[in-house]
C-alpha cells in the first residue's frame, strides 16, 4: 500500500496525463468544427439540407465498431457523436438563415 504522499504524487501524474488528453480533445474538436463550418457554408450556398441522417447512421455504425475494439462503451460513443452532430446541425441552420437574410 502506497503512503498518502506517494498516492498524491501518483494522482498528480495521472491528472497531468488527463490534462494533456483534454488539450488534444479540444484541438481535435476545434478542427472538426472548422471543417463542419465549411460544410455548412457549402450546404447553405447550394440549398442542401442541414442534416444528413444517412451519413449520420453510417458514422454511428462505424464509431460503435471502433469503440468496441478500443474497449470504449459503444453507447457512450454514439451519445457523444450525437451530441456533437446536434450542435453542428444547429450551426448549419444558423449559417443558412444568415445567408437567407442577405
Ligand atoms: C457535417 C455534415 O452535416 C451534418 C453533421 C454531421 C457531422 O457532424 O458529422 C454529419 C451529417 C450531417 O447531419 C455533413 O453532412 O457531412
Amino acid at each position: 500500500m502506497a503512503s498518502s504522499e506517494e498516492a498524491l504524487e501518483q494522482l498528480q501524474k495521472l491528472r497531468l496525463s488527463i490534462d494533456n488528453i483534454d488539450n488534444a480533445l479540444i484541438h481535435i474538436l476545434a478542427e472538426r468544427f472548422r471543417l463542419t463550418q465549411s460544410v455548412g457554408e457549402l450546404k447553405a450556398t447550394y440549398n442542401l439540407p442541414a442534416a444528413d441522417p444517412q451519413r449520420e447512421a453510417k458514422q454511428i455504425a462505424r464509431l460503435r465498431e471502433m469503440a468496441q475494439s478500443a474497449r470504449l462503451n459503444p453507447d457512450f460513443a454514439e451519445k457523444f457523436l450525437n451530441f456533437i452532430i446536434t450542435e453542428v446541425i444547429q450551426h448549419h441552420k444558423a449559417i443558412a438563415e444568415q445567408k437567407d437574410q442577405r
